[in-house]
């Protein structure tokens, strides 16, 4: 069985824009903040450090076991770490033979940069994926290469064929506190961010303020 999962706001980290906070503390104020799942992302860090960095950011979050910890690309950090789960893109490993090497308790997101992105996810055997990131919605700094934003209106449209499909959706892309209503009601199970809280003065502050704006009514 897989682990609760809760999108609402989904934090994916940048050690460089957390730096010279550790990610770990960051997470923390985050979580404590509003943010209900983390994802370890980070680009630069060798496979032994990803590994050190997901057990950091397990134990800070030792009390908070309805937050999942997700890894980014690496299932093998993942599997050793006891992550809830790994996040891989259309140029990772195979989300099939992720699903093989991770088993049935753990979730798998995939990234849908288009339509046809999302009718391959769709076309994987039931349960490969749990969740889609759609990505980017807007042209972001932190990703330049992710390309031009997808739009609103094309992310509405990704969110609905995903659910009659069976996934959770969520958002990913130029999100911040301007920005997160507007991504929420395209119908999303929830926003990412990296920059907006990462690089925020307050860490906990902004997640409070990210929360307030996507889900007003459960706002801490
Ligand atoms: C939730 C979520 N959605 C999309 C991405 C992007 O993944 P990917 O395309 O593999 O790019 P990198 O993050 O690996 O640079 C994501 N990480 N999370
Ligand atoms: C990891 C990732 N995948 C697509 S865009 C992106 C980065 C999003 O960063 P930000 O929230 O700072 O725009
Ligand atoms: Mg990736």
């Amino acid at each position: 069985m897989r682990p609760p999962f809760d999108p609402t706001l989904y934090l994916v980290t940048d050690t460089e824009l957390c730096s010279p906070r550790p990610v770990a503390d960051v997470v923390r104020a985050a979580v404590a903040g509003g943010v209900t799942a983390v994802q370890v992302r980070d680009k630069h860090a060798s496979r032994r450090d990803l590994l050190a960095l997901t057990r950091a950011v397990r134990d800070a979050l030792a009390d908070r076991p309805d937050v999942p910890v997700v890894v980014n690309d690496a299932v093998d950090v993942a599997l050793l770490a006891g992550a809830d789960g790994v996040h891989v893109g259309q140029d990772d490993l195979p989300a099939v033979e992720v699903r093989a090497l991770l088993g049935p308790d753990r979730l798998l997101g995939l990234s849908v940069e288009s339509a046809d992105d999302l009718a391959t996810a769709l076309r994987l055997p039931p349960g490969t994926v749990d969740v889609v990131g759609l990505s980017p919605v807007w042209a972001t700094p932190t990703k330049p290469e992710a390309g031009p934003g997808l739009g609103l209106e094309a992310v509405g449209e990704l969110v609905r064929t995903a659910h009659a499909g069976g996934l959770l959706a969520v958002a990913i892309g130029g999100i911040d506190a301007g920005r997160a209503a507007a991504a929420a009601a395209t119908g999303v199970d929830g926003v990412c961010v990296v920059s907006a809280v990462c690089a925020a003065a307050d860490p906990h502050a902004a997640a409070a303020t990210l929360r307030a704006a996507i889900s007003p009514a459960a706002a801490r």
